[in-house]
């Protein structure tokens, strides 16, 4: 009997196998390598070249950038006796009876201690360009045997003869430079009253100060490069201040301007003014500084009652040029604090000595923010304090507080016999701030386009949400962007022009942003489009082939 076969199967499946691949021979060290690049149809595909990769010398630490130390600077005053303070350069050429009697309410007690201190010695000795030794003077290394102490690492000590100029070439020439090239930067005066900051930062005629000559290079440096056509500088001054004790206060120094108010780190109603000469600004800066807050004090004949602050700011002036390219805004800042006193000292009373506490105040708040920003800094471990919280001055300036804008510092100090606990404290204080570190600086273009982006954010939000339902709405009209209100307005308004530029600048490069993927979205919709094409074409002519034979829902296998 015939063993029934079973029925040839219709469809048979060839399952083919890749044939064995021979091991190859290691190739023997003695054979030389070939070369990497060999032609793959004359010669036989190169072998790895493993060995000339392991010969490779591969340096052992990759250089990087080391990061930069906060720059503080000392600047020693010349000797001055109180008859020649109060007029920029004059050195006691006025009578100590005059000034006597338009000092403001003195402590009796003070006046008699003063009386002793007539003939002042120098408590402090420069060693270097980098380091001082103070001494203290002999009653006090007596009584409590205090000793002299040395302070190095300074990025420069200047003189009591340094000269403006100098002071100008070391310490704010580099940050000016930096600023012209798109870098925002901080410089602050810190220093006991009468030693000398209104003096650096602002000067007289006779002897301009840092802003003066800031301004000077900065119009000088732009003038004949053509830059003056493609950028603007615009300029901010303020001061905060407090009136009686009734709490911090702030009003614009620029003419006409009003009380100030701040929200978080920004200031609402501060007026910029576009400037266009160097005797433009320093005329604007003389009107500001007319009604700056100031009062005669036995420190000081003509004391800074107030915090006053000055933004330069330049600005890209051709928007449609820089989109895409750099946003290279800066802003340089100078701030001029009000000098610690010791009520001891001053014999302040009253008004004045409200004011001396809130000027104290603040000092110290701007002191324990950089101290807990060292400590952080040593130890992460540390929380950084938000000490910033505790005064105006510091809530504005927290970015520089808090180590994410460089910025430098200039100490000012008295070298008499008399202001040996004044120099004492503040060099104590502030000369451990030479070792904070900028690790990660921000540029302020990129704070300010955050900040923008935060507020912008729900335009932008309502618009990608459009660009998913509707693929032609997402196509950015830059003449729609330029006729947004808020872009419109903002320009053109030079209260607000610093908001505004940044806001049109991040409006339009989100356009091309949007364009971009826009093009992206078309392009993949293309492709799904043209695979589906071909999906659709395969299916059809399997159908036709097995659609007798084969009883099989092709539809939902695809
Ligand atoms: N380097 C200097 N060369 C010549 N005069 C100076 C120098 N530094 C300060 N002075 C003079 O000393 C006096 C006090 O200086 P200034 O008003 O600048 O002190 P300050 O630190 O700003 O004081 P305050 O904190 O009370 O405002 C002024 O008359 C000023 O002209």
């Amino acid at each position: 009997m015939e063993t029934q076969s079973s029925p040839p199967c219709p469809y048979t499946v060839t399952v083919r196998r890749n044939p064995h691949r021979k091991a190859r021979a290691t190739p023997s060290t003695s054979v030389p390598p070939r070369p990497l690049l060999s032609n793959p149809i004359t010669s036989e595909i190169p072998a790895f070249p493993i060995q000339e990769i392991l010969a490779m010398q591969v340096p052992q630490t990759l250089p990087t950038p080391s990061p930069e130390n906060l720059r503080v600077f000392l600047r020693i005053r010349p000797l001055i006796t109180l008859q020649g303070s109060g007029k920029c350069g004059s050195r006691g050429n006025q009578s100590s009876k005059s000034v006597a009697k338009n000092v403001w309410p003195q402590n009796p007690s003070t006046k008699i201690k003063r009386k002793k201190n007539k003939n002042s010695e120098i408590c402090i000795a420069v060693n270097n360009t980098q380091s001082v030794t103070l001494s203290p003077p002999s009653h006090l290394k007596d009584l409590k045997r205090i000793k002299s102490e040395v302070y190095e690492g300074f990025s420069h000590v200047f003189s009591a003869d340094s000269s403006q100029e100098e002071v100008y070439e070391r310490m704010v020439k580099p940050l000016v430079e930096d600023f012209i090239n798109g870098k925002s930067g901080m410089l602050a005066a810190l220093g006991p009253s009468g030693s000398g900051k209104t003096h650096t930062v602002f000067g007289c005629p006779r002897e301009p100060g840092m802003v003066p000559l800031a301004l000077q290079q900065i119009f000088k440096r732009t003038e004949g490069s053509g830059s003056e056509a493609t950028r603007s500088f615009y300029i901010s001054i303020f001061e905060i201040y407090s009136e009686r004790g009734k709490g911090e206060r702030m009003l614009d120094l620029s003419p006409g301007g009003a009380d100030l108010f701040m929200q978080q780190s920004s200031i609402k109603g501060l007026q910029e003014v576009v400037i266009s000469d160097v005797a433009q600004a320093e005329s604007l800066i003389a009107q500001g500084m007319l009604k700056r807050c100031t009062a005669m004090t036995n420190s000081n004949s003509q004391s800074s009652r107030s915090q006053c602050i000055i933004n330069i700011r330049s600005a890209p002036n051709n928007l449609e040029s820089d989109v895409g390219v750099q946003l290279n805004s800066a802003v340089l800042t100078i701030v001029d604090l009000a000098g610690a006193e010791r009520e001891k000292r001053t014999g302040n009373q009253g008004a004045r000595l409200l004011e001396s506490n809130f000027i104290n105040n603040t000092s110290m708040v701007f002191g324990l923010c950089l101290r807990s920003l060292l400590e952080h800094q040593r130890n992460p471990k540390k929380p950084l304090q938000k000490h910033f919280q505790n005064s105006l001055l510091t809530r504005y300036l927290r970015d520089y507080l808090e180590g994410k804008k460089r910025m430098a510092l200039i100490l000012t100090i008295k070298p008499g016999e008399e202001d040996y606990l004044d120099t004492s404290f503040l060099l104590k204080q502030a000369s451990p701030y030479m070792k904070i570190k900028f690790n990660n600086v921000e540029e302020l273009s990129d704070l300010v386009a955050n900040k923008r982006h935060v507020r912008t954010l729900p335009r932008f939000e309502q618009r990608k949400r459009m660009k998913f339902s509707n693929p032609d709405a997402c196509v950015v009209n830059p003449e729609e962007l330029k006729e947004t209100g808020t872009v419109k307005a903002l320009v053109q308004s030079p209260r607000n022009s610093k908001l505004d530029v940044y806001d049109s600048t991040f409006l339009k490069l989100n356009g091309v942003e949007l364009a971009k993927r826009e093009r992206n979205n078309q392009i993949m919709q293309g492709f799904a489009k043209a695979l589906w094409d071909v999906l659709k074409q395969y299916k059809e002519k399997l159908e036709a082939i097995l659609a007798v034979n084969i009883p099989i829902h092709l539809t939902t296998l695809l």
